[in-house]
C-alpha cells in the first residue's frame, strides 16, 4: 500500500490528505433534513446525513487527491449506524482508487492489538470463511505501550502488505508534555522516532517504508529533525488549516525529490463552505467550495517546496 500512496502522490501531484471528521454541525443543512426526512431525528438519520455529505466532497475531489482519513471518532459518537457509515465511506473511497487512512489511533496489549490490527487492516475468520471488516489501507498507532503493542499491526503489514502511521509528534498544544521529555538527553518523541525507523526496516515498500510516522504541522523544527531520522518514513502531518500550519512551515517535512510526507488538512476542506474566502460557493455547493479549498492547498504547499 505505501507503493500504491506514492503512485497515487505521483500521479496526482498532491502530497495532501483530505480528512473526512464530519460533524454534524459541518454538514449543510439541506443535507441533514434530507437525512432526518427519511430516517428521523436518529442515530441512522445523522449516519445517513454524514455518509451523503462524505460522498459528495468525495466525489468532487477524488480527482484531484491521492488520499482521505476518515477519523473514526466523528463515527463512533452516533453508534452503530455511525460505524456502518465510516464502513460505507472507506469502501466508497476506495472504489475512487483513493488509499484510505483510518485515523483510529489504536494500540493496546499484544493480544488486544492484533485484534485492532486484525479489524482495521487484516483479516478475520469465522468458521471457514475470512473477512476484512474495516479494510482500510492504513491506520493510525498508538505506540505507547511499546514494541508488543506495536508488533501485532506490523505482523498485518506483512500479510496484508498494508501500512501504519505511528504517532511520533502530535500536533496539538500540549504534546509536549510527555513527548518532549528528556530521556538520557533526547526528546521522547525523537526515540519513537529511532523506533519507527527500526521497525519500519522490516516492511520496505519500494522507496519508502509501511511504517510511516504522524508528526504535526504545528512543530516544523521537529519535523525536520524527525526527517532525518526516519528518512524511509512517510509522515503523515496533521495540524494545517484549521489547527494554523501553512505551507513554508512544512517544506523540511519533505525529501529533496518532494516525497516523503502527506499533509492532512480536515475542517479546511470539510467545511470550506464556510469559511469568507469560498462563502461564494453557497452552502448548497459546499462540494465545489472542498475542491477549490483542495486547489489552494495543493498550490501553497507546492509553492512552497518550489521555493525553498
Ligand atoms: O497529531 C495529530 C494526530 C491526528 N490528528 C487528527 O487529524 C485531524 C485534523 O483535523 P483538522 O480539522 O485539519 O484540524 C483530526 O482528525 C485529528 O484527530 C491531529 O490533528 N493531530
Amino acid at each position: 500500500m505505501i507503493n500504491q500512496l506514492v503512485a497515487n502522490i505521483k500521479k496526482t501531484g498532491a502530497p495532501i490528505v483530505v480528512g473526512l471528521d464530519p460533524m454534524l454541525n459541518y454538514i449543510p443543512e439541506q443535507v441533514q433534513q434530507k437525512a432526518f426526512a427519511e430516517y428521523g431525528e436518529t442515530l441512522e438519520g445523522a449516519a445517513e446525513a454524514i455518509w451523503q455529505f462524505n460522498k459528495e466532497i468525495v466525489d468532487k475531489t477524488y480527482d484531484l487527491i491521492p488520499a482521505v482519513k476518515p477519523q473514526i471518532a466523528m463515527y463512533e459518537q452516533f453508534g452503530l449506524p455511525g460505524l456502518a457509515a465510516f464502513k460505507k465511506t472507506v469502501d466508497y473511497c476506495k472504489e475512487k482508487g483513493l488509499v484510505v487512512i483510518g485515523d483510529i489511533k489504536r494500540g493496546d496489549i499484544g493480544s488486544t492489538s492484533a485484534a485492532y490490527a486484525v479489524g482495521h487492516i487484516g483479516k478475520v475468520k469465522v468458521g471457514s470463511k475470512t473477512y476484512a471488516p474495516f479494510d482500510e489501507d492504513f491506520v493510525t498507532v498508538n505506540p505507547y505501550l511499546g514494541s508488543d503493542g506495536v508488533n501485532p499491526f506490523l505482523d498485518v503489514c506483512k500479510e496484508e502488505k498494508k501500512g501504519i502511521f505511528v504517532l511520533v509528534k502530535t500536533s496539538n498544544p500540549s504534546s509536549g508534555e510527555f513527548q518532549d521529555q528528556k530521556i538520557d538527553g533526547r526528546p521522547l518523541y525523537e526515540l519513537v522516532g529511532e523506533k519507527v525507523a527500526a521497525w519500519g526496516s522490516e516492511v520496505m515498500g519500494d522507496e519508502y517504508s509501511y511504517v510511516g510516522a504522524v508528526v504535526g504541522a504545528t512543530y516544523p523544527e521537529m519535523g525536520k529533525v524527525l526527517r532525518k531520522v526516519m528518512p524511509k518514513a512517510y509522515i503523515l502531518v496533521p495540524g494545517y488549516g484549521a489547527q494554523g500550519g501553512k505551507g513554508k512551515d512544512l517544506v523540511h517535512f519533505f525529501n529533496e525529490d518532494g516525497l516523503g510526507a502527506i499533509v492532512n488538512s480536515s475542517r479546511g476542506i470539510i467545511a470550506a463552505y464556510k469559511q469568507e474566502q469560498y462563502a461564494k460557493f453557497g452552502a448548497e455547493n459546499f462540494g465545489d467550495a472542498s475542491r477549490a479549498a483542495v486547489e489552494t492547498m495543493v498550490a501553497d504547499i507546492k509553492g512552497a517546496l518550489e521555493n525553498r
